[in-house]
Protein backbone atom coordinates (compact mmCIF):
# COMPACT_ATOMS: atom_id res chain seq x y z
CA UNK A 1 0.00 0.00 0.00
CA UNK A 2 1.25 3.19 -1.09
CA UNK A 3 1.82 6.61 1.69
CA UNK A 4 -1.23 8.17 0.14
CA UNK A 5 -3.56 5.40 0.72
CA UNK A 6 -2.15 5.15 4.29
CA UNK A 7 -2.91 9.46 4.50
CA UNK A 8 -6.54 8.49 3.24
CA UNK A 9 -7.76 5.63 5.14
CA UNK A 10 -6.12 7.88 7.93
CA UNK A 11 -8.69 10.96 6.78
CA UNK A 12 -11.12 8.75 6.48
CA UNK A 13 -11.01 7.89 10.17
CA UNK A 14 -10.88 11.36 10.92
CA UNK A 15 -13.96 12.29 9.03
CA UNK A 16 -16.18 8.92 10.60
CA UNK A 17 -14.82 10.17 14.08
CA UNK A 18 -15.83 13.89 13.95
CA UNK A 19 -19.47 12.64 12.49
CA UNK A 20 -19.94 10.51 15.89
CA UNK A 21 -18.08 12.74 18.41
CA UNK A 22 -21.15 13.37 20.64
CA UNK A 23 -21.80 15.31 23.42
CA UNK A 24 -21.46 13.26 26.72
CA UNK A 25 -21.92 13.32 30.60
CA UNK A 26 -18.76 11.69 31.90
CA UNK A 27 -20.38 10.38 35.53
CA UNK A 28 -22.95 8.94 33.73
CA UNK A 29 -21.82 6.51 31.96
CA UNK A 30 -18.03 5.93 33.86
CA UNK A 31 -17.20 5.41 37.26
CA UNK A 32 -14.28 7.70 37.79
CA UNK A 33 -11.81 5.67 39.83
CA UNK A 34 -8.52 8.14 40.29
CA UNK A 35 -6.51 10.18 37.89
CA UNK A 36 -3.90 8.49 35.94
CA UNK A 37 -1.42 11.35 35.04
CA UNK A 38 -1.75 14.86 33.69
CA UNK A 39 0.04 15.75 30.31
CA UNK A 40 0.61 18.92 28.61
CA UNK A 41 -2.90 19.63 27.25
CA UNK A 42 -4.93 17.30 29.94
CA UNK A 43 -5.08 14.56 32.02
CA UNK A 44 -5.72 10.59 31.83
CA UNK A 45 -8.21 9.24 34.17
CA UNK A 46 -8.53 5.55 34.84
CA UNK A 47 -12.55 4.37 34.89
CA UNK A 48 -14.92 1.67 34.56
CA UNK A 49 -17.74 1.58 31.81
CA UNK A 50 -20.79 1.36 33.95
CA UNK A 51 -22.58 -1.27 31.29
CA UNK A 52 -19.29 -3.06 30.51
CA UNK A 53 -17.71 -3.34 33.59
CA UNK A 54 -14.56 -2.67 31.78
CA UNK A 55 -11.06 -0.82 33.15
CA UNK A 56 -10.13 1.93 30.92
CA UNK A 57 -7.90 5.10 30.43
CA UNK A 58 -9.82 8.05 29.62
CA UNK A 59 -7.42 10.79 27.89
CA UNK A 60 -9.25 14.25 28.05
CA UNK A 61 -7.90 16.84 26.10
CA UNK A 62 -9.02 20.38 27.18
CA UNK A 63 -10.46 22.49 24.38
CA UNK A 64 -9.24 25.40 25.34
CA UNK A 65 -5.70 24.51 24.16
CA UNK A 66 -6.47 21.63 21.75
CA UNK A 67 -7.91 21.92 18.22
CA UNK A 68 -10.30 19.34 16.90
CA UNK A 69 -8.12 18.43 14.26
CA UNK A 70 -5.47 17.84 16.28
CA UNK A 71 -8.01 15.85 18.93
CA UNK A 72 -9.53 13.73 15.51
CA UNK A 73 -5.43 13.41 14.40
CA UNK A 74 -4.51 11.68 17.26
CA UNK A 75 -7.34 9.69 17.81
CA UNK A 76 -7.28 8.22 14.30
CA UNK A 77 -3.50 7.49 14.55
CA UNK A 78 -4.11 5.86 17.49
CA UNK A 79 -7.23 3.55 16.27
CA UNK A 80 -5.22 2.87 13.39
CA UNK A 81 -2.02 1.82 15.06
CA UNK A 82 -3.77 -0.18 17.70
CA UNK A 83 -3.85 -3.97 15.78
CA UNK A 84 -0.08 -3.59 16.54
CA UNK A 85 0.33 -5.95 20.12
CA UNK A 86 3.09 -3.76 21.55
CA UNK A 87 0.77 -0.34 20.81
CA UNK A 88 -1.73 0.74 23.34
CA UNK A 89 -5.20 -0.76 22.57
CA UNK A 90 -8.44 1.09 21.95
CA UNK A 91 -12.20 0.93 22.18
CA UNK A 92 -13.15 2.73 19.06
CA UNK A 93 -14.52 5.38 21.69
CA UNK A 94 -14.40 9.21 21.27
CA UNK A 95 -16.88 11.51 22.64
CA UNK A 96 -17.11 15.31 24.14
CA UNK A 97 -17.71 17.20 27.29
CA UNK A 98 -18.04 21.05 27.73
CA UNK A 99 -14.74 21.15 28.16
CA UNK A 100 -12.58 18.51 26.72
CA UNK A 101 -12.46 16.37 23.60
CA UNK A 102 -12.26 12.47 25.32
CA UNK A 103 -11.34 9.36 24.08
CA UNK A 104 -10.49 5.84 25.82
CA UNK A 105 -7.44 3.74 25.92
CA UNK A 106 -6.48 0.60 27.10
CA UNK A 107 -5.34 0.75 30.94
CA UNK A 108 -1.53 0.37 31.01
CA UNK A 109 -1.29 -0.93 34.54
CA UNK A 110 2.96 -1.28 34.77
CA UNK A 111 2.85 2.75 34.98
CA UNK A 112 5.57 4.31 33.46
CA UNK A 113 8.92 3.56 32.37
CA UNK A 114 11.36 5.69 34.84
CA UNK A 115 9.47 4.64 37.68
CA UNK A 116 10.85 0.98 36.93
CA UNK A 117 14.38 2.33 35.41
CA UNK A 118 16.70 2.21 38.56
CA UNK A 119 18.30 5.19 38.24
CA UNK A 120 21.96 5.37 37.41
CA UNK A 121 21.83 1.31 37.19
CA UNK A 122 19.45 0.16 34.36
CA UNK A 123 17.41 -2.66 33.99
CA UNK A 124 18.74 -6.26 33.61
CA UNK A 125 19.78 -6.70 30.11
CA UNK A 126 17.31 -9.25 29.69
CA UNK A 127 14.61 -7.38 30.46
CA UNK A 128 15.48 -4.01 28.49
CA UNK A 129 15.86 -6.59 25.72
CA UNK A 130 12.50 -7.37 26.17
CA UNK A 131 11.22 -3.59 26.25
CA UNK A 132 13.65 -3.28 23.38
CA UNK A 133 12.27 -6.15 21.41
CA UNK A 134 8.62 -4.72 21.65
CA UNK A 135 9.29 -0.72 20.97
CA UNK A 136 11.35 -1.94 18.03
CA UNK A 137 8.39 -4.02 16.67
CA UNK A 138 6.07 -1.19 17.61
CA UNK A 139 7.98 1.78 15.92
CA UNK A 140 8.84 -0.42 12.66
CA UNK A 141 4.85 -0.92 12.38
CA UNK A 142 4.92 2.62 12.28
CA UNK A 143 7.52 3.43 9.89
CA UNK A 144 6.18 0.81 7.46
CA UNK A 145 2.51 2.60 7.30
CA UNK A 146 4.97 5.92 6.73
CA UNK A 147 4.41 7.63 9.72
CA UNK A 148 6.87 9.24 12.12
CA UNK A 149 6.29 9.06 16.24
CA UNK A 150 8.22 12.09 17.11
CA UNK A 151 7.86 11.47 21.06
CA UNK A 152 9.31 8.75 21.63
CA UNK A 153 10.09 8.03 25.24
CA UNK A 154 7.49 4.91 26.28
CA UNK A 155 7.60 1.24 26.04
CA UNK A 156 4.41 -0.04 24.91
CA UNK A 157 3.74 2.90 22.52
CA UNK A 158 0.83 5.70 23.25
CA UNK A 159 0.40 9.03 23.03
CA UNK A 160 0.27 9.93 19.28
CA UNK A 161 -0.31 13.93 19.17
CA UNK A 162 3.26 14.40 17.93
CA UNK A 163 3.28 11.60 15.22
CA UNK A 164 2.71 13.04 11.27
CA UNK A 165 3.14 11.65 8.07
CA UNK A 166 6.59 11.08 6.76
CA UNK A 167 7.62 13.96 4.43
CA UNK A 168 5.22 16.17 5.80
CA UNK A 169 7.05 19.57 6.71
CA UNK A 170 6.69 20.94 10.54
CA UNK A 171 7.39 23.81 12.64
CA UNK A 172 10.53 22.84 14.76
CA UNK A 173 9.54 22.87 18.29
CA UNK A 174 11.27 24.75 20.75
CA UNK A 175 13.32 23.29 23.58
CA UNK A 176 15.56 20.14 23.19
CA UNK A 177 14.91 16.79 25.42
CA UNK A 178 17.77 14.36 25.39
CA UNK A 179 16.10 12.46 22.92
CA UNK A 180 16.01 15.13 20.78
CA UNK A 181 17.91 14.06 17.23
CA UNK A 182 20.90 16.70 16.68
CA UNK A 183 19.12 17.56 13.64
CA UNK A 184 16.43 19.42 15.50
CA UNK A 185 18.72 20.89 18.17
CA UNK A 186 20.58 22.89 16.00
CA UNK A 187 18.62 26.02 16.32
CA UNK A 188 20.68 27.92 13.50
CA UNK A 189 18.96 25.65 11.05
CA UNK A 190 15.48 26.06 9.72
CA UNK A 191 12.46 26.77 11.25
CA UNK A 192 10.26 24.19 9.54
CA UNK A 193 11.89 20.59 8.32
CA UNK A 194 10.28 17.16 6.65
CA UNK A 195 9.49 14.36 9.09
CA UNK A 196 11.33 11.77 8.56
CA UNK A 197 11.25 8.10 10.73
CA UNK A 198 15.60 8.88 11.60
CA UNK A 199 14.53 11.12 14.26
CA UNK A 200 12.64 8.04 15.66
CA UNK A 201 15.88 5.75 15.68
CA UNK A 202 17.61 8.45 17.04
CA UNK A 203 15.41 8.48 19.93
CA UNK A 204 15.08 4.32 20.32
CA UNK A 205 18.77 4.74 20.05
CA UNK A 206 18.48 7.20 23.54
CA UNK A 207 16.13 5.09 25.31
CA UNK A 208 18.03 2.40 24.92
CA UNK A 209 20.76 3.57 26.71
CA UNK A 210 18.70 4.95 29.21
CA UNK A 211 16.97 1.64 29.67
CA UNK A 212 19.89 -0.42 30.01
CA UNK A 213 22.56 2.06 32.30
CA UNK A 214 19.72 4.70 34.37
CA UNK A 215 21.06 7.85 33.16
CA UNK A 216 20.51 9.43 29.95
CA UNK A 217 23.83 9.68 27.71
CA UNK A 218 23.70 13.54 27.05
CA UNK A 219 21.32 16.61 28.58
CA UNK A 220 20.97 18.08 24.41
CA UNK A 221 22.81 17.04 21.53
CA UNK A 222 24.36 20.27 21.24
CA UNK A 223 28.26 20.68 20.65
CA UNK A 224 28.31 22.54 23.86
CA UNK A 225 26.88 19.59 26.04
CA UNK A 226 30.47 17.76 26.81
CA UNK A 227 28.94 14.04 27.02
CA UNK A 228 27.54 14.59 23.32
CA UNK A 229 30.97 15.78 22.04
CA UNK A 230 32.61 13.21 23.35
CA UNK A 231 30.30 10.78 22.06
CA UNK A 232 31.20 12.51 18.77
CA UNK A 233 34.32 12.25 18.20
CA UNK A 234 34.21 8.43 19.03
CA UNK A 235 31.26 8.18 16.59
CA UNK A 236 33.37 9.61 13.89
CA UNK A 237 36.14 8.01 15.24
CA UNK A 238 38.59 10.27 16.07
CA UNK A 239 39.55 8.62 19.02
CA UNK A 240 40.00 4.60 19.59
CA UNK A 241 38.55 4.47 23.15
CA UNK A 242 34.85 4.98 23.48
CA UNK A 243 33.80 7.45 26.64
CA UNK A 244 33.72 6.59 29.95
CA UNK A 245 29.59 5.65 30.34
CA UNK A 246 30.18 4.44 26.88
CA UNK A 247 32.87 1.07 28.07
CA UNK A 248 30.09 -0.81 30.00
CA UNK A 249 29.13 -2.17 26.91
CA UNK A 250 30.05 -5.06 24.63
CA UNK A 251 31.80 -4.78 21.24
CA UNK A 252 28.63 -6.10 19.20
CA UNK A 253 25.96 -3.16 21.72
CA UNK A 254 28.76 -0.11 20.65
CA UNK A 255 28.03 -1.43 16.72
CA UNK A 256 24.45 -0.94 17.15
CA UNK A 257 24.38 2.29 19.39
CA UNK A 258 26.87 3.52 16.18
CA UNK A 259 24.48 2.57 14.14
CA UNK A 260 20.93 4.02 16.00
CA UNK A 261 23.29 7.21 16.67
CA UNK A 262 24.84 8.61 13.91
CA UNK A 263 25.08 11.73 13.42
CA UNK A 264 24.24 11.77 10.10
CA UNK A 265 20.70 11.41 9.90
CA UNK A 266 21.03 9.62 5.87
CA UNK A 267 23.18 7.06 7.32
CA UNK A 268 21.41 6.35 10.36
CA UNK A 269 19.65 2.62 10.38
CA UNK A 270 16.36 1.65 10.06
CA UNK A 271 15.00 0.94 13.61
CA UNK A 272 14.62 -2.98 12.61
CA UNK A 273 18.32 -2.89 12.27
CA UNK A 274 18.55 -4.07 16.10
CA UNK A 275 17.06 -7.37 15.81
CA UNK A 276 20.28 -8.56 14.07
CA UNK A 277 21.82 -7.82 17.63
CA UNK A 278 19.45 -10.02 20.12
CA UNK A 279 21.85 -12.65 19.84
CA UNK A 280 24.74 -11.06 21.54
CA UNK A 281 25.26 -10.17 25.11
CA UNK A 282 25.26 -6.14 25.14
CA UNK A 283 26.86 -5.61 28.61
CA UNK A 284 30.63 -6.67 29.72
CA UNK A 285 29.16 -6.60 33.24
CA UNK A 286 27.69 -9.77 34.36
CA UNK A 287 26.25 -8.65 37.83
CA UNK A 288 23.57 -7.07 36.71
CA UNK A 289 21.41 -10.23 35.69
CA UNK A 290 23.34 -10.52 32.21
CA UNK A 291 24.98 -13.60 32.54
CA UNK A 292 23.24 -16.93 30.92
CA UNK A 293 21.02 -17.03 28.16
CA UNK A 294 18.54 -15.06 29.70
CA UNK A 295 20.34 -12.07 28.10
CA UNK A 296 19.19 -13.54 24.33
CA UNK A 297 15.84 -13.30 23.35
CA UNK A 298 14.68 -16.41 21.61
CA UNK A 299 14.16 -15.95 18.36
CA UNK A 300 15.54 -12.23 17.13
CA UNK A 301 12.36 -11.70 13.91
CA UNK A 302 9.56 -9.59 14.49
CA UNK A 303 6.64 -11.88 16.25
CA UNK A 304 4.05 -10.70 13.42
CA UNK A 305 3.43 -9.31 9.80
CA UNK A 306 4.31 -5.83 10.22
CA UNK A 307 2.99 -4.89 7.05
CA UNK A 308 -0.21 -4.00 7.05
CA UNK A 309 -2.92 -5.13 4.19
CA UNK A 310 -5.29 -3.03 2.57
CA UNK A 311 -8.44 -5.57 3.95
CA UNK A 312 -7.25 -4.83 7.53
CA UNK A 313 -7.74 -1.10 7.46
CA UNK A 314 -10.87 -1.98 5.26
CA UNK A 315 -11.94 -3.60 8.44
CA UNK A 316 -11.36 -0.90 10.44
CA UNK A 317 -13.13 1.98 8.62
CA UNK A 318 -15.87 -0.50 8.57
CA UNK A 319 -15.82 -1.02 11.86
CA UNK A 320 -16.37 2.81 12.88
CA UNK A 321 -19.04 3.23 10.29
CA UNK A 322 -20.81 0.79 12.16
CA UNK A 323 -20.12 2.60 15.35
CA UNK A 324 -23.23 4.33 17.01
CA UNK A 325 -22.63 5.89 20.58
CA UNK A 326 -20.07 3.28 21.17
CA UNK A 327 -19.06 6.16 24.55
CA UNK A 328 -22.32 4.65 25.68
CA UNK A 329 -22.91 0.76 24.32
CA UNK A 330 -20.38 -1.93 23.37
CA UNK A 331 -17.80 -0.87 20.42
CA UNK A 332 -17.77 -2.60 17.81
CA UNK A 333 -13.91 -2.60 18.47
CA UNK A 334 -14.33 -4.98 21.58
CA UNK A 335 -16.89 -6.40 24.36
CA UNK A 336 -16.23 -6.55 27.69
CA UNK A 337 -14.71 -10.00 29.39
CA UNK A 338 -15.32 -11.89 32.57
CA UNK A 339 -12.04 -9.95 34.26
CA UNK A 340 -12.93 -6.70 32.86
CA UNK A 341 -10.11 -6.79 30.31
CA UNK A 342 -10.32 -6.28 26.17
CA UNK A 343 -11.62 -9.49 24.52
CA UNK A 344 -10.13 -9.94 21.04
CA UNK A 345 -11.32 -7.86 18.58
CA UNK A 346 -10.66 -10.38 15.71
CA UNK A 347 -7.86 -9.02 14.36
CA UNK A 348 -5.15 -11.71 14.10
CA UNK A 349 -2.65 -9.25 15.33
CA UNK A 350 -4.98 -8.20 18.30
CA UNK A 351 -5.48 -11.95 19.03
CA UNK A 352 -1.69 -12.55 19.26
CA UNK A 353 -1.35 -10.02 21.93
CA UNK A 354 -3.89 -11.99 23.76
CA UNK A 355 -2.08 -15.01 23.34
CA UNK A 356 -4.75 -16.96 21.19
CA UNK A 357 -3.65 -18.95 18.68
CA UNK A 358 -3.39 -16.91 15.11
CA UNK A 359 -1.08 -19.03 13.56
CA UNK A 360 1.86 -16.67 14.59
CA UNK A 361 4.22 -17.31 17.81
CA UNK A 362 4.91 -14.35 20.04
CA UNK A 363 8.88 -14.15 21.01
CA UNK A 364 7.88 -11.58 23.80
CA UNK A 365 4.97 -11.03 26.29
CA UNK A 366 4.03 -7.78 25.97
CA UNK A 367 5.18 -5.32 28.90
CA UNK A 368 2.36 -2.81 29.31
CA UNK A 369 4.26 0.15 30.50
CA UNK A 370 3.57 3.50 29.49
CA UNK A 371 5.48 7.14 29.87
N1 LIG B 1 -3.32 4.36 28.83
C1 LIG B 1 -2.79 4.73 30.00
N2 LIG B 1 -2.76 3.88 31.05
C2 LIG B 1 -2.21 4.26 32.24
N3 LIG B 1 -1.68 5.49 32.47
C3 LIG B 1 -1.69 6.38 31.47
C4 LIG B 1 -2.22 6.05 30.19
N4 LIG B 1 -2.09 7.14 29.38
C5 LIG B 1 -1.49 8.08 30.12
N5 LIG B 1 -1.24 7.64 31.37
C6 LIG B 1 -0.63 8.41 32.47
O1 LIG B 1 -1.07 9.75 32.36
C7 LIG B 1 0.04 10.65 32.18
C8 LIG B 1 -0.36 11.74 31.20
O2 LIG B 1 -0.49 11.18 29.93
P1 LIG B 1 -0.54 12.02 28.59
O3 LIG B 1 -0.51 11.08 27.46
O4 LIG B 1 -1.67 12.98 28.66
O5 LIG B 1 0.70 12.95 28.65
P2 LIG B 1 2.28 12.72 28.60
O6 LIG B 1 2.66 11.96 27.40
O7 LIG B 1 2.79 12.16 29.91
O8 LIG B 1 2.75 14.20 28.53
P3 LIG B 1 2.65 15.20 27.31
O9 LIG B 1 1.22 15.37 26.95
O10 LIG B 1 3.22 16.42 27.91
O11 LIG B 1 3.49 14.60 26.22
C9 LIG B 1 1.19 9.77 31.68
O12 LIG B 1 2.42 10.27 32.07
C10 LIG B 1 0.89 8.41 32.34
O13 LIG B 1 1.44 8.39 33.65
Amino acid sequence: MNSRAHVDVLEELQLIAAQNLHKLDVNKHYEVVRELGKGTYGKVDLVVHRVRGTKMALKFLRKKSTKLRSFLREYSVSLYLSPCPFIIDMYGIAFQTNDFYVFAQEFATAGDLFDIIPPQVGLPEAVAKRCVHQVAIALDYLHCKKLVHRDIKKVKLSDFGMTRRAGSPVKRVSGTIPYTAPELCDASRQDTFCVDSSTDVWAFGVLLFCMLTGNFPWEKAMPNDVFYEEFVRWQRRRTGNAPSQWRRFSDEALRMFRRLLCVDKDRRCSVKEVFSYFNHFWMLDTENGNSGSGAVLANSAPPFDISSSSSEEETLVDKLKHQSLSAMMDSPFSSASANGSPASTGSYERANREGKEGGRILVATPIEICV
